[in-house]
């Protein structure tokens, strides 16, 4: 009975715990986000992102949006990797159309002026408090999903100030001043086990790590600063929250993706879409659950093109835990229709 009890009922814990599911659950990555009108509606009551972001009734209500309209297996926190940099002490703003802008960190003085990992909380309470009102308002089959950026990315943008096309700026401090460049990535993970640890003390049910540009690091720098940092995160979040299962999303990794499950202690890899769902299958889904691959682009061109790969993605992973998403961030140009017409074709073949 004890057992019994134990075992996850919603459909992506169950994936998360191994099981083969006859369909495969599905969610969104940005699947709240300004393709849907709904909330550019409530963006626009915010006034700004980061203003939408720190308001908890009204990132609750986005988050819950797509769940609302779709009836996604999964809902995730409705927040930004970036909020982390910020809670440390960095300036953070959006520039429209643009993307975000930082203060950036280049010396020993920069990283000096950083808040200690533990005086996060104080900025970042009303995230947790957006996660407690979305224990109370999700549909009871709906798992809710929490996440930070991997510190690698995280710390893409704390040094560069920016997006950028190759993170030149943090590979070169990188090979400049490593100890710096060591010392900050630090900094970002002890903050990021916190963060985490506080969203699943506040109630979410998973938690993901979101490396988005994990694959501009090569060779031993990928083992070094994506590897061996999302280990260090998911260990000490599964011995203080042991069950939460933890997926780990090394974006471009290509054939760093082999071994990845077991080399960080993930629950489930998340792929982007620059592997085939069948390469894959036999490659990475033979160690654990897998999560995506559909590229977003479909969500923008949809039609027959998006049913057959759809199909193919289901079909491939069909003998091993999956967990149908796509390959990365939905884009703003998308049509909320072929959304609905990726979840017709998983859930009705
Ligand atoms: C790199 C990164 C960021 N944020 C995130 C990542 C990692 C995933 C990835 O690679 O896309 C993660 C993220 N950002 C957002 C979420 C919320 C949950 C979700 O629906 O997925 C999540 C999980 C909301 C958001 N984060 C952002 C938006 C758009 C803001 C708006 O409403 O104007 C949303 C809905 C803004 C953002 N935030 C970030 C950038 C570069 C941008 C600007 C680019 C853009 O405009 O799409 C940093």
């Amino acid at each position: 009975m004890a057992e019994q009890t134990k075992r996850p009922t919603k459909k992506i814990l169950r994936a998360l715990a191994g099981e083969v599911l006859p369909t495969p659950p599905i969610w969104m990555m940005r699947q709240a986000g300004r393709y849907l009108p709904e909330y550019r509606a409530t963006r626009a009551e915010a006034g700004d992102f980061l203003s939408l972001c720190y308001n908890s009734d009204l990132a609750a209500e986005v988050t819950l949006q797509p769940i609302r309209r779709y009836g996604f297996d999964a809902a995730i926190l409705f927040a930004d990797i970036l909020l982390v940099p910020q809670a440390l002490g960095a300036d953070l703003w959006f520039v429209t159309g643009e993307g975000p802008r930082l203060s950036t960190i280049t010396s020993q003085a920069d990283f000096d002026a950083l808040k200690p990992a533990d005086a996060i909380h104080d900025k970042l309470s009303p995230i947790y408090e957006t996660v407690r009102l979305l224990t109370r308002e999700l549909p009871p089959e709906t798992a809710l999903i929490g996440f930070a950026g991997a510190p690698w990315t995280v710390a893409t943008y704390m040094i560069a100030g920016r997006g950028t096309p190759d993170q030149g700026p943090a590979h070169a401090l990188k090979d400049e001043n490593r100890p710096l460049f060591e010392a900050l990535l630090d900094r970002i993970t002890e903050a990021t086990i916190q963060y985490l640890s506080q969203q699943i003390e506040a109630g979410a049910e998973c938690v993901k790590l979101f490396d988005s540009w994990a694959g501009s690091l090569k060779g031993e720098d990928f083992d070094r600063y994506a590897t061996a940092s999302a280990k260090r995160i998911i260990a000490e979040l599964k011995s203080r929250h042991p069950g939460i299962p933890v997926i780990a999303f090394p974006r471009e990794a290509g054939d760093k993706y082999i071994g990845f499950h077991a080399a960080t202690g993930a629950d489930c890899v998340a792929l982007d879409d620059s592997v085939t769902p069948e390469w894959a299958a036999a490659n990475v889904q033979k160690d654990g659950c897998v999560q995506g691959n559909l590229a977003s682009s479909h969500m923008v061109t949809g039609g027959q093109n998006l049913i057959d790969e759809t199909r193919r993605i289901v079909q491939a992973f069909s003998k091993g835990p999956h967990i149908f998403n796509l390959g990365h961030g939905i884009t703003p140009d998308a049509d909320p229709a072929n959304v609905q017409l990726m979840i017709d074709t998983v859930r009705g073949g």
